[in-house]
């Protein structure tokens, strides 16, 4: 049997540009393992979602995206609309891998090549908004645009600090957005502070946000922060932290498949930390839409 052909994505930029000095190792790590692997450094922005679509075309058998969360979606953006898709394998090098977090593929680069090259696929769902796709997390309003506003640079520099320094500099300019809902079973009308659309359970460290989500199951988890004051904005953020939130008042917990959000103001929308236009849009949920290569045992874990 002839061995199977992947194609490396890599983002050199990422995290602190780990990608950079480990590729010969990677590289050696994964033709040991018996893949054929080429490799393509991506430039700058969307060169990842072409790099994608080309390795697609040219009938690789496997995809490994080797980056952050930003990467990741970009790479999937190049994969969802094809007919073809083939596994994709991560190597978290990121600032931020809350996809691979959700998965249990560990930052070490070693044990995630190790991962890649047991060659077990797992189907997820895949989520659609306005010809954009998602693999963990849309939202908007309040601080859903702190992600995409750290430059790059920045991010390298400083790695998860700017988040949060981004973060206190942003609370006192929070501001309810008019949202009108509609999901199969339910319609509203709403101001909000935040709305989020999660497919896993882990959103930028949040990872007790959705406890219950799962990957595959064909739903959305919604969640909307109703409008509220700085300080119960606080309280409901430290109450998520602890996984203590699902039964505050101020949250609503919608768990379903499509969702349509059309609002009045202008609203950016965060895709998996990317921006990814603005509202209206239609939330679908597109069921197991992609295989991730990932431990066939479930024990490993994002260390
Ligand atoms: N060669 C490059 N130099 C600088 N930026 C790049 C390069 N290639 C891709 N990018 C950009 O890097 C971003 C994605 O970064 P990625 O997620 O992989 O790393 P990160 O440091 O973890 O950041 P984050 O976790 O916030 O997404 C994309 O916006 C992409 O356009």
């Amino acid at each position: 049997m002839r061995p199977k052909r992947v194609r490396l994505i890599y983002n050199p930029s990422s995290g602190r540009e780990e990608m950079k000095k480990r590729l010969p190792d990677v590289l050696a790590r994964l033709e040991r393992g018996g893949l054929e692997v080429s490799a393509h450094a991506t430039i700058g922005e969307g060169d990842a979602t072409l790099a994608a679509a080309t390795a697609i075309e040219r009938e690789f058998d496997y995809i490994i995206a080797a980056g952050g969360d930003g990467t990741l979606y970009e790479v999937i953006n190049g994969m969802a609309e094809k007919e073809y898709r083939p596994p994709l394998g991560l190597l978290p090098v990121g600032t931020t891998n809350d996809f691979a977090r959700a998965l249990g593929i560990p930052r070490n680069w070693e044990q995630a090549c190790d991962i890649i090259l047991k060659q077990h696929a797992r189907p997820i769902d895949v989520g659609r908004v306005n010809q954009k796709y998602f693999i963990n997390i849309a939202g908007g309003g309040s601080m859903t645009e702190l992600t995409y506003e750290v430059p790059s640079k920045l991010k390298t520099v400083l790695g998860q600090l700017a988040y949060y320094m981004k973060g206190i500099e942003k609370l006192p300019r929070l501001k309810p957005i008019e949202l009108y809902v509609k999901t199969p079973e339910l319609e509203l009308h709403e101001e909000v502070m935040l709305f989020l659309i999660a497919n896993s359970n882990s959103v930028a460290g949040f990872e007790k946000l959705s406890p219950d989500a799962s990957l595959d199951d064909g739903l959305f988890e919604l969640f909307l922060l109703k409008r509220c004051s700085l300080a119960d904005f606080i309280r409901v953020v430290t109450l998520v932290l602890r996984g203590e939130h699902m039964d505050d008042p101020h949250l609503m917990h919608i768990r379903t498949s499509q969702v349509e959000i059309t609002s009045p103001d202008y609203v950016q929308l965060n895709l998996d930390g990317e921006f990814g236009g603005t509202l209206p849009g239609v939330f679908t949920v597109l069921p197991k839409h992609l295989q991730i290569l990932v431990d066939p045992t479930g024990q490993s874990s994002y260390r």
